[in-house]
Parts: C-alpha cells; sequence; structure tokens
C-alpha cells in the first residue's frame, strides 16, 4: 500500500499578541497509507484539530511539507487547495453547518454542484443511493431543521461522500451524539473505510478510537506514540477486547 499524505516536519505557530506566538505543532511527521482508518486523541488542547485541518490543507502550516498522494501541497495556492478538497476529500464536524433553508438531498448535493459542468440528474441518483446505503432515503426531501442529531451526521456524511474523496476528515464527528447514534455513525464509517475510503477521525472517545485501525496520540503538539489495533469489522465480536487494550495503553501513556 502507498501513503495517500505524509507530513514532514510540520509545525503551527499562531501570533498571540504583538510579539508573541503560540507554537501549536511541533515538529510532527505523520504517513497515512490509502485505506487506513486512524484516529487521534490526546488532551484538549494538545494540538488534534489544528493537526487535521493542516494536513487536510484547510489551514496553513508554518513550515514543513504535506505530500498528498504524491504531490506536495501546502505552497499551493487557495484556489487550487479549494479545487483539491472539493475532489479529493470529504469533511464531517461536531457542528455538521448543514444549510437551513435547503432540504436534506439539496444540501448533500451542494457540494457536487460546485462544478459548472455537473449532470444535475447523475448528482441527485447519486445522492439518493448515498441517503439509502446511510438508511435516511425517506428524509431526502424533508427539511434539513427535521432531522435528529444522528440523521444530521448522516447527511453530514452523505454530503462529504458525494464527490467520493479519497479520504474523509472528522473532526469529533460523534462529539454531539448520543452512545446509539455514536455506533451507527461508526459502522458506517467503518463500511465506507472497507469500500476503500481513508479515514480519520479527531475523537475524545475512546469506544469510537477502538473502532479504527491505527490510534495516533498528541500530547503538546507533538505525536507521542501509536497504537496499531488492525482493521475493525462488525463482524469481529472483539470490541470489548480492543477497548480494554486501548484504555490500558492511554493509561501507560499517561492520558
Ligand atoms: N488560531 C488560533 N489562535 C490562537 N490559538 C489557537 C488557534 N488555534 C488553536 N489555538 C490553540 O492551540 C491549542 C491547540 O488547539 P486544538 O484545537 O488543535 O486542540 P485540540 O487538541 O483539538 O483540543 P480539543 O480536544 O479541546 O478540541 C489550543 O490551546 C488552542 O486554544
Amino acid at each position: 500500500m502507498s501513503n495517500i499524505l505524509v507530513a514532514r516536519n510540520i509545525n503551527k505557530k499562531v501570533p498571540l499578541g504583538k510579539d508573541n506566538e503560540l507554537h501549536i505543532l511541533k515538529n510532527v511527521n505523520l504517513e497515512i497509507e490509502e485505506g487506513e482508518f486512524i484516529s487521534v486523541m490526546g488532551p484538549s488542547g494538545s494540538g488534534k484539530s489544528t493537526l487535521l485541518y493542516n494536513i487536510s490543507s484547510m489551514d496553513r502550516i508554518t513550515s514543513g511539507s504535506v505530500e498528498f498522494k504524491g504531490s506536495e501541497i501546502s505552497k499551493r495556492n487557495e484556489e487550487e487547495l479549494a479545487k483539491m478538497r472539493l475532489k479529493n476529500m470529504g469533511f464531517i464536524f461536531q457542528d455538521i453547518n448543514l444549510l437551513k433553508n435547503l432540504s436534506v438531498i439539496d444540501n448533500m448535493m451542494f457540494p457536487a454542484l460546485v462544478s459548472k459542468d455537473a449532470d444535475k440528474n447523475a448528482v441527485n441518483q447519486k445522492a439518493r443511493k448515498l441517503l439509502e446505503m446511510t438508511g435516511i432515503e425517506k428524509l431526502a426531501d424533508n427539511n434539513i431543521t427535521q432531522g435528529s442529531g444522528g440523521q444530521l451526521q448522516r447527511v453530514g456524511i452523505c454530503r462529504a461522500l458525494i464527490n467520493d474523496p479519497d479520504i474523509i476528515f472528522g473532526d469529533e464527528p460523534t462529539g454531539a451524539l448520543d452512545s446509539k447514534a455514536t455506533e451507527e455513525i461508526m459502522s458506517i464509517l467503518a463500511d465506507v473505510n472497507q469500500n476503500g475510503t481513508t479515514v480519520m477521525l479527531v475523537t475524545h472517545d475512546a469506544k469510537v478510537a477502538a473502532k479504527t485501525e491505527r490510534i495516533l496520540l498528541m500530547k503538546d503538539g507533538n505525536l507521542v506514540a501509536e497504537k496499531k489495533l488492525g482493521k475493525y469489522t462488525a463482524k469481529h465480536d472483539d470490541i470489548k477486547e480492543r477497548e480494554e487494550s486501548l484504555m490500558k495503553w492511554l493509561v501507560e501513556k499517561g492520558f
């Protein structure tokens, strides 16, 4: 397998006042293989979200390099980066950021219709297939305000998948959901990953991380350790063991 994303010695500094700066990411190195399912854990303020936004080009690194699909992206201009994100990357957030005056299906189709030559019928069919895959096809024409948190996050996942991205980045996508909805979202993400899409999540929830293949631990702007649990599939009945082994590891690592 080849790497889909390689970050080398990345640093992120933000100005603090006139003569000061905050050094958030400190010489971080990271390789993500195509098809991996990764999560990032670590204390609040350790830099997890900053890492996700900087490697996905939503934000700019201060120094270092980020290669995506074999080419350096950190020096590209905003327009090129926006195109790349739209075509190759999907994003899901804790706050789902759906447009309130649009229906479920129109929200989903939005990123696919940005391109001038998009075929609206084909996009509509694809959107309906994704809604079916995530079990919310009946909501297609409802107003977005009518869904529950779990249903809306499914819409968020469908929207992230509409352009067939190579990688999905999730910043606490289950952070606002109850445990049942969290399990359902994780099962959808596992299917998405099973179909070949790389997935990287930031999470505080060890139950979420236990369903991912590799867990990175971040502390004070550094990636300090990683734990490989291997692929999880719903057929496995070892989730308790995975959770226990992850918890033990987190305690050993002082988190
Ligand atoms: N643009 C910014 N300006 C100033 N400080 C920032 C900026 N972005 C992030 N920070 C600070 O950098 C640190 C890391 O933030 P980040 O959100 O990446 O942490 P995190 O590990 O994701 O935290 P949490 O788990 O609480 O979401 C925090 O102290 C945050 O306040």
